[in-house]
């Protein structure tokens, strides 16, 4: 496909990843953005809502018309709550239409495990099956030519590529992981709500969704299919007054004595090649404004052997390769382009 333009509607186009996809597509060689969507703005121009864009998106909101969609757009991002995915990507799959959804919709291969967590009605399971989950970095390989992505959830990314390589290597034990993340309110999506209204949030941090948190079995999926058994983990998220950024702080006792210069040089290995996974140096930990409107996830490491324990610190932008930007990543290992198309931008520093 990469002699010609790829023609892509956005679905969601009015939420902050559906705006995020926006605004990377616009430098994306490769794309030409034929249709934004909104199911509640339709006709109305993306910027009465989104006054940044003036002057650089023209297009009036498209309602969702599945064979519109059809006729215009050869790929679809479908930026949807959970519980709207499921009903819109059997439709766009059905009308031949490539789709990469970054709900959490198609993520778990088990649909009851799905709707024990996410409380929707689980889509039929041929879609489950087929659906492949766009870790770039694990899966790339898995998503080129295929037709259905799913977009791993925020949280579930900056924890999975924390993890994996020391799980998969052996050197952490499966049975002790203790995943602390944190993230900025964007995460939440534009829809107001007292949790992230600003009196609520400001000068405050706080847990929520302990031990309920519907990215538990997506990071658990995910670490067995690695460690090729069973693995639970313990998973606590918090809000923080940030606008972007989550932090996963992770714990999991050593099989054997590695040192921190180690684990440096097995993450290193293991990440060779992927642009957007940076490790860090000995006694070096990231910080979410390290990462701030980029692609990249940053990771450090420290050992302590009085405790036997390493602590593994993560860094994304979630709404970058939390969502929209490893939705772009998937779309160009999709189409056999080169991954860092469109997103090679640094971060944004202050
Ligand atoms: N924000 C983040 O950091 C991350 C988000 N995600 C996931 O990405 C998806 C989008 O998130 P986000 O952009 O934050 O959410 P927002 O709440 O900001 O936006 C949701 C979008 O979905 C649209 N929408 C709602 N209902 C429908 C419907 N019935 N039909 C069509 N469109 C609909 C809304 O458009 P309108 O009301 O105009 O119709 C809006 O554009 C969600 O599934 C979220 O869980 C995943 C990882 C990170
Ligand atoms: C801060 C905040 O509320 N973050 C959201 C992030 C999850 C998300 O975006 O939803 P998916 O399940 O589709 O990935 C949450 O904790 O539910």
């Amino acid at each position: 496909m990469s002699g010609h333009q790829v023609k892509v509607a956005i679905v969601g186009s009015t939420g902050y990843g559906g705006v995020e996809l926006i605004r990377f597509l616009l430098e994306h060689p490769q794309v030409e953005i034929v249709s934004v969507i909104s199911s509640a703005s339709a006709g109305a121009p993306i910027t009465d809502g989104f006054p940044h864009l003036t002057n650089i998106v023209v297009q009036n909101l498209d309602g969702v018309d599945i064979q519109e969609i059809a006729k215009k757009a050869d790929l679809v991002f479908t930026a949807t709550p959970s519980g709207v995915s499921s009903k819109l990507v059997p439709q766009l799959v059905e009308a031949g239409l490539k789709v990469i959804d970054l709900s959490g919709d198609f993520r778990l291969k088990d649909g009851a495990t799905y709707e024990e967590w996410y409380k929707h009605t689980a889509p039929e399971a041929d879609l489950l099956e087929k659906a492949v989950y766009g870790l770039s970095e694990i899966y790339g390989h898995e998503v080129v030519g295929q037709s259905l992505i799913s977009n791993p959830g925020c949280y579930s990314t900056a924890s999975l590529l924390g993890l994996i390589p020391a799980l998969s290597a052996g050197w952490i034990d499966p049975s002790t992981i203790i995943i602390d993340a944190k993230s900025g309110v964007s995460g939440a999506g534009r829809g107001t709500s007292l949790t992230v209204h600003y009196a609520e949030i400001n000068e405050n941090f706080k847990a929520y969704k302990i031990n309920k948190h519907q990215h538990i079995p997506e990071i658990e999926q995910t670490l067995a299919g690695i460690a090729k058994q069973p693995v639970t983990v313990t998973f606590t998220t918090h809000l923080v007054p940030m606008t972007r950024g989550i932090m996963s702080t992770m714990y999991a006792t050593l099989t054997g004595f590695h040192t921190e210069k180690e684990l440096v040089e097995l993450y290193t290995q293991y990440y060779e090649g992927r642009r957007f996974v940076r490790i860090r140096p000995e006694g070096q930990w990231p910080a979410t404004k390290e990462v701030l409107g980029s692609n990249y996830c940053d990771i450090g490491f420290s050992v302590d052997s009085r405790t036997g324990r390493v602590t593994i610190v993560s860094v994304i932008d979630n709404v970058v390769k939390g969502a929209a930007g490893q939705a772009i990543q998937n779309m160009n290992l999709m189409m056999g382009w080169d991954e860092t198309l469109g997103l090679r931008n640094a971060p944004v520093y202050p």
